[in-house]
This record gives structure tokens, C-alpha cells and sequence, in this order.
């Protein structure tokens, strides 16, 4: 399965960087097509106006819904599909978790809508919920300056889970949050050498005896997330 990624954004030179590393191998192996898209090439003005002032008032200014709308006719069509999948990046979004990325890694489709200014007009998200599966979805608790970060950091959330992408998909049942080990964070990690400015690899880790090993990994990923993140061991 190839999976289509579209970005649209009045930025479309952030996704340059799809070209190169990992990324840039799953496009060229054919595992993903990447499409970034300027929003101002569906407006009509001499200036290519995205935003205009919010009604009700209020500071910045709001994405207008024409562009939006003339741009998914043209790269999404006009006919409802619910396999296509429509992200909006937004602070008020659903916080994109590794299950998320997970459930996305299995669609055809992504295209990404990157807000800027203060944000699109929400009649855009509720007509695009008409049409397609729609995700508001947001990267953490404090605020970028649009969409197109966090679009980034979901495509290789995603990306690296599809089939076929990660040369040792065995690594990926290890990661925190993969499935099995959503509860706890990533133990230490150390190569060589083994003795670095004074300080040496743990011994038991250059024992060679797999299931003491496996304990000691276990009790450091449970030291850590105990003390980083005791939200995910209640
Ligand atoms: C002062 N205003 C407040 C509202 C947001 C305005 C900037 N902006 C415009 C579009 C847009 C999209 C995403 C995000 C964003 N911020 N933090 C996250 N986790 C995000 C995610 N996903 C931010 C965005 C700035």
C-alpha cells in the first residue's frame, strides 16, 4: 500500500524536509507520495488574501473559508469519502498519542490543513467533517505559531509504523507507548565504549545474560517513568 500525504499551508517549503532521511526512502521505495500544497494558490486577489479579522472581534486575524474550500475541491474533490483522512493541527485538539499514529499509519489517505494567524474558520472544519474523517489533533500543552510543526512531527509519528518503513520493525515493540509498553518510559540506553570520561556501561548490561538484562531494563523503565511521568502508571 502506498499512503498519500497532502499539506496545505501558506508555508509549503516546511515540507521540503519530507525529502531527506528515512522519509525521503520511504518516498523513493514508494511507501508514501508526498503532495505540499500553497493555500494562496486557490485565492484570487491581486495580494493572495488568506485571513481577514474575526467577526465578533478580537485580536490577529482568522483563516478565511474560500481558499480552504477551493483548495479541497481541487486536491480532495467534491464528493464524500470517508476513507480520506483530513488532520487539523490545533491547540484545542485531541492530543495525538502513539495509538493515534498507530491507527493512522493503516489509511491510504492524510491530508494535513496547517492553520496559521489565529486560526481557520470553523466552518471549514465542520464542512470537511461532511465529507471526510476528520481529526483535530494537538502536539502538547503550549502553543506554536501554526499547523505545519505539528503536521511534521505527526507524519513521522506515523510513517515510521507503516509496514515496510523501519528496516527492524522488532525495535518498534520496544518503544514507549508502542503497544505492550504504553505505560512505561524507554530504559537508558548505552554502546560503546565502555568506559566514557569516567563513567562505565552498567555491568550487568555487558553480562551477556539476557534475562538479567531484561529485569534490569524493566526496573530502570519503571524508575523513570515513576519519576517522570507518574500520570501513566495510575
Ligand atoms: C495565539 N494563537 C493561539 C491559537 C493558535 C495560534 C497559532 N496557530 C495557528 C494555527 C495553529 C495550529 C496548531 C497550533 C498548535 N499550537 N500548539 C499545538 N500543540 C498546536 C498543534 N497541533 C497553533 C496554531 C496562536
Amino acid at each position: 500500500m502506498t499512503m498519500r500525504l497532502d499539506y496545505l499551508s501558506i508555508f509549503p517549503g516546511y515540507f521540503d524536509v519530507l525529502d531527506i532521511s528515512l522519509l525521503g526512502k520511504a518516498v523513493d521505495n514508494g511507501l508514501v507520495e508526498v503532495h505540499a500544497h500553497d493555500l494562496r494558490d486557490w485565492t484570487h486577489d491581486r495580494h493572495r488574501t488568506v485571513d481577514d479579522t474575526p467577526c465578533g472581534g478580537g485580536a490577529g486575524m482568522v483563516m478565511k473559508p474560500d481558499p480552504w474550500g477551493e483548495a479541497f475541491d481541487g486536491i480532495i474533490g467534491i464528493e464524500p469519502d470517508p476513507s480520506v483522512h483530513v488532520i487539523f493541527p490545533t491547540p484545542s485538539g485531541i492530543p495525538f498519542t502513539q495509538s493515534a499514529a498507530q491507527e493512522l499509519s493503516t489509511v491510504e489517505r492524510v491530508v494535513f490543513c496547517c492553520g496559521r494567524y489565529e486560526g481557520i474558520d470553523h466552518r471549514v472544519i465542520d464542512y470537511a467533517r461532511t465529507m471526510w474523517t476528520v481529526h483535530e489533533l494537538s502536539l502538547g500543552d503550549y502553543v506554536l505559531n501554526g499547523g505545519e510543526v505539528a503536521a511534521l512531527a505527526i507524519t513521522e509519528a506515523v510513517v515510521r509504523l507503516i509496514p515496510g518503513f523501519m528496516g527492524n520493525p522488532e525495535s518498534l515493540a520496544e518503544e514507549s507507548f508502542s503497544p505492550g509498553q504504553e505505560r512505561l518510559l524507554e530504559y537508558p540506553l548505552f554502546t560503546r565504549p565502555v568506559s566514557w570520561r569516567g563513567m562505565d556501561v552498567p555491568e550487568v548490561l555487558m553480562s551477556g545474560h539476557h534475562g538479567r538484562i531484561a529485569e534490569w531494563r524493566r526496573e530502570e523503565s519503571l524508575l523513570l517513568t515513576r519519576d517522570r511521568r507518574p500520570d501513566l502508571t495510575d
